[in-house]
């Protein structure tokens, strides 16, 4: 059966057996779109900032953390998910923290230039971000960004980010980006990351001095904010009290924070 409450222009979007997309209003009106999986997974996401707001397992329980404070009010970035932040990560530029795009209104992305045939297959969105002339101002640089938010039969999420020049010129420019996740955890005395030991770091509580991260896993005694420098494609969150493992795998992206 084929779960379609509210369809809009997104014709192309995949449609299967229990599969659906759902576009309806969410907090404060702003709208979202609801991903479902064959299997009862789910994700949604906000148009505004391309956010993953919620990314819920087969039995319904939410893998991300939203602060019960989060505002979802813009300009405000919303507090928790999965913030998308460009073209800037934290304060490495001359931009406000962490970017503009988590704080601009995406569209639907209809008619995306095609993926290679091998991608994993699921129910997914395509959103798409692209400058305003205020967003020239302070960024003079026009792109694409293209998000496609992929749900997969067995519950994966998947961001894939495709940005694009387009500047008239040619001219070339750069960027620094992140997908900075908020993941739902019990008490964190209880969590434990695999996949960062020996890796040097940048510690934002001692002024971004780098260190090298000694030792087995990663636990957590005190406030950690730190930025992981050229670190493995798979790293690993487990969680004992939850009984549960998020592993990450990332392609392209070298850094990781925590
Ligand atoms: O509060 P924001 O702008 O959403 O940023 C979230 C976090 O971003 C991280 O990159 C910073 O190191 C943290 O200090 C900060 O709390």
């Amino acid at each position: 059966m084929v779960i379609i409450h509210k369809q809009k222009a997104i014709d192309k979007m995949t449609e299967s057996e229990n599969k659906s997309i759902e576009i309806s209003k969410g907090i404060n009106g702003l709208e979202k779109v609801i991903l479902r999986e064959t299997r009862g997974s789910s994700a949604e996401v906000y148009l505004y900032g391309a956010h993953v707001t919620s990314w819920k397992n087969e039995q319904g329980e939410e893998l991300l953390f939203v602060s019960s404070k989060a505002i979802f009010n813009p300009p405000k970035p919303i507090r928790g998910g999965i913030p998308i932040c460009f073209p800037q990560f934290s304060n490495l530029g001359s931009l406000e923290a962490h970017g503009f795009a988590r704080n601009r209104v995406w569209t639907i992305d209809n008619d995306p230039p095609p993926f290679p045939p091998n991608v994993a297959n699921g129910v997914f969105v395509d959103l798409l971000l692209k400058p305003t002339e205020e967003d020239l101002k302070i960024w003079p640089h026009n792109f694409e960004y293209r998000l496609r938010v992929t749900l997969g039969p067995g519950g994966d999420l998947m961001l894939t980010s495709r940005i694009r020049n387009t500047n008239t010129d040619g001219k070339p420019f750069t960027f620094t980006f992140a997908y900075h996740t908020y993941f739902s955890v019990s008490d964190i005395s209880e969590v434990r990351v695999e996949g960062l030991e020996t890796f040097d770091y940048l510690d934002n509580l001692k002024n971004r001095e780098r260190y090298t991260e000694q030792g087995d896993a990663i636990t957590f005694e005190t406030e950690v904010d730190k930025i992981y420098l050229s670190t493995p494609a798979k790293i690993a969150i487990l969680d004992h009290e939850k009984k549960r493992t998020f592993v990450v795998r990332k392609d392209g992206l070298p850094d990781a924070a925590s």
